[in-house]
This record gives structure tokens, sequence and C-alpha cells, in this order.
């Protein structure tokens, strides 16, 4: 495996192996790293006999939940979840995150927002951050209504700057549909910005299901790095 990939296993065997215990139900991320995670989800079942329940954070994270035999649930029967494990495409100094690369953000943060403890994964490569923008150069994902995304587009450069564009297919004409049957934008901004002011206000653009702006959710974040160790990020204390 290339060096990036074992940094994403070492990040993703820590968080299940330090947050996952008997007897909980678990949100499951999206995404490459994530993969790990479930793998090592499934292992510590099969040894430890484990009793646990997986939620699903996108079509994808169902698939890994199924493909490994694991107990799948959803947020009828689990509204609360004792933990969420989810990647992140980059990670500030505050664990304020950008998500969305893979276009799950809407599922992902609701399935967050319902865990005791939200944790992010990643390795050491282009998403370990000062500030946001540093090394993730894609923007901000955000997931509109199909028939508002041009006056969505329009807004939020109008009121951000930057640059907004809709993201588009790779194996199929026209653009991306996301598990909920939308559109993504993707928000190119300018310089640094107020992130819990800019989520509140894009939130309330009508049109706009959620955005990739993580503020205040992550409670701890661990890097795979280079040399093998995993770094752990928890938030500054005000
Ligand atoms: O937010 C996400 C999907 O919506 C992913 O968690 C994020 O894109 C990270 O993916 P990867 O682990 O493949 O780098």
């Amino acid at each position: 495996a290339t060096m990036a990939e074992e940094a994403k296993k070492l990040a993703a065997y820590a968080a299940v192996d330090n947050h996952v215990q008997n007897n909980q139900a678990v949100g499951v991320g999206s995404g490459s790293t994530i993969v790990y995670a479930v793998d090592r989800l499934a292992a510590r079942v099969r040894q430890e006999k484990l009793n646990i329940v997986c939620v699903p954070t996108s079509f994808q994270a169902r698939q890994l939940i199924l493909q490994h035999s694991l107990a799948l649930s959803d947020l009828d029967r689990h509204p609360q979840l004792d933990v969420a494990i989810d990647g992140a495409d980059e990670v500030d100094a505050d664990l304020t995150l950008i998500k969305g690369g893979g276009g799950c953000l809407t599922h992902e943060k609701i399935v967050a927002s319902c865990a005791k403890h939200f944790i992010v994964i990643a390795d050491y490569s282009r998403k370990d951050s000062k500030v946001l923008g540093q090394q993730w150069k894609k923007g901000v994902p955000i997931e509109v209504i199909p028939m508002a995304y041009v006056p969505v587009c329009r807004t939020i450069v109008r009121r951000f700057g930057g640059e907004a564009h809709l993201r588009m297919a790779v194996s199929k004409a026209g653009p991306v549909v996301t598990d909920n049957s939308n559109f993504l934008l993707d928000w190119k901004f300018d310089g640094a910005q107020n992130w819990r002011e800019v989520n509140a206000a894009i939130k309330m653009i009508p049109g706009v299901v959620d955005t990739g702006l993580f503020v205040d959710m992550a409670e701890r974040a661990y890097f795979g790095m280079e040399d093998g160790s995993v770094q752990v990020r928890d938030p500054a204390v005000a």
C-alpha cells in the first residue's frame, strides 16, 4: 500500500480501537479512509464478539456495513449514537472541517449531530491545516435543491465572494446527483472567513440543504502520519 493508504489505516484503527466498545450504536462515515475503519470494526466484532449496530452516512457506507455483515441500523431505531467516525477533506486548528468531497455531507452531518462523540480520521497529506483552504482547493461543498442551484450560486458569491460552481459528474453527462437526489455546489472562497457565521448564513439561503462546513462538531481528529505514528488533535480550550 502507498504511504497515504497506510496512514489512513493507522488513523482509522486508532479511532475504532479508542472509541468503540461493546453495546454501542456507531455512525459510519463515507469516503476512502472510512473503509479501513469498517474493516477494523468487523475484525473486532468477530474477535471480541462485540454487539454493535452501525448507522450509515451514505449509500457507500451502507454497502460497506452490509459487505462486512455488520448489523445495519438507522436513526429511526437508533436516534442516539454513542460515537460517529468519519473522514474529512480538511481539518483546521479548531477542528472545523470541510466535508463533502464525496458528496455525502448532509447525511454525514445529521449522523454526526446524533452522536455523543464525533471522531474524525485522516491521513497526514493535504488535510491537516491551520486554516481552511490552506490545502483543500476545491472549495466548500454545498448540497442544493436542483431548481435553486443558479440563484444559490449567485447569492453565495454576491454575499461572500469567491466562485461557486455546479459539480459535474465524471462518468456520466451532467451534474453529480447526491444520495438525496440533489445537486452539489463547490464554493471556492477567498481568504479567511468566520466559519460559524458563514455556515449559518449559507444554510439560511432558500434551496440550500446543508453545507460541508462542520463547526463545533468534531471532538477529536486522528491523523495517520508518514512515520507510522498517529497524531491526535483535540480542540483548543477556549
Ligand atoms: O466528507 C466526505 C464525503 O462526503 C468524506 O469523509 C471526505 O471526502 C474524506 O474522504 P476520503 O477519506 O476519501 O479522503
